[in-house]
């Protein structure tokens, strides 16, 4: 089996005196499926940012496919693979559905260096130059590639079931179609791992049921490695083959949903008596 596409080893992050995260280790490899919970405030977003890029570890260490990506920006940590969706939805709400996956897209398409530094800086900087003049002069080389760019938007439109919505502006999709939306653009970036946060969050029952089954599909469709973070428990331990979780930061359990599912600790820090209730009885 090949290593880890993602991984956290020993990570901590602190804010002053709060430790959002402490000693958090993952691993997602291709075509793993799974998942982090834990109740508000546990350190769910956060483990999320410090694996994007958004906040540096206090320590330990991030490693997309092998790489140490610790100082990293998001942008070039996503240039290795490694796309996310918001708990807040962050589209560009003025942007057609279609131009929205389009810049992600072309972002992944564009000279986007890997690496920090002032080498990288320069590379990225003359890149954009240079694709400037491309797209003023509208030279035949541009115009392949827009149409390329465009045929990839309109097919991952399709898969998350919102071709007919292709020329229609982000902010007047409904809730559940601007997250597939997200997930959309979170593809056009052709990442190995996808990250989703909160993605059935806002949706009626059937909208999320019928997520459940496209995450499996892009899972499976697009080799991914995925994993989500997500309060609705049916979902998580529907399609999760092993989950995460958090509590102040701590990860008090690992493994597969029913494992999970019937840890004290978990349904003391999480579930609690009323979920066991609702499973018909004791773990
Ligand atoms: N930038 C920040 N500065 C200070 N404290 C922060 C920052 N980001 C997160 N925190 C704190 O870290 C802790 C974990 O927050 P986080 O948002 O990761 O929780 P979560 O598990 O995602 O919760 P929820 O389910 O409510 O989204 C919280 O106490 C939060 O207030």
């Amino acid at each position: 089996m090949s290593g880890p596409l993602l991984e956290a080893v020993g990570v901590s992050i602190q804010f002053g005196g709060l430790k959002a995260l402490s000693d958090f280790n993952l691993a997602i490899h291709k075509g793993d499926l799974q998942g982090l919970i834990g109740p508000n405030g546990a350190g769910k977003t956060t483990a999320f940012n410090v694996l994007t890029g958004v906040y540096q570890p206090t320590q330990g260490e991030v490693r997309v496919s092998g790489q140490r990506v610790n100082g990293w920006l998001p942008h070039q940590i996503n240039h290795l693979g490694l796309a996310r969706t918001f708990q807040n939805i962050r589209l560009f709400r003025a942007l057609t559905a279609l131009d929205n996956v389009k810049v992600a897209c072309r972002a992944q398409g564009a000279l986007n260096p890997e690496g920090v530094g002032l080498g990288a800086k320069f590379r990225g900087a003359m890149g954009n130059y240079r694709d400037w003049w491309r797209a003023m002069l509208l030279t035949p080389g541009f115009q392949a590639e827009e149409r390329e760019l465009t045929e990839q938007a309109e097919r991952l439109l399709e898969v998350m079931g919102l071709g007919h919505r292709r020329n229609e502006e982000a902010r007047n999709l409904p809730y559940g179609e601007q997250r597939r939306l997200e997930i959309a653009r979170a593809l056009g970036t052709r990442p190995k791992v996808l990250l989703l946060d909160e993605p059935a969050a806002g949706m009626n029952t059937r909208e999320k049921a019928d997520l459940m089954v496209l995450i499996r599909k892009l899972r499976d469709d697009f080799n991914l490695g995925i994993l989500v973070i997500e309060h609705d428990m049916k979902l998580v331990m529907g399609i999760c083959e092993k989950i995460t979780v958090l509590d102040h930061g701590e990860t008090i359990a690992r493994g597969a949903p029913a494992e999970v599912r019937s840890d004290r600790k978990v349904i003391e820090a999480y579930l609690g008596d009323s979920y066991l209730e609702s499973q018909g009885g004791a773990a």
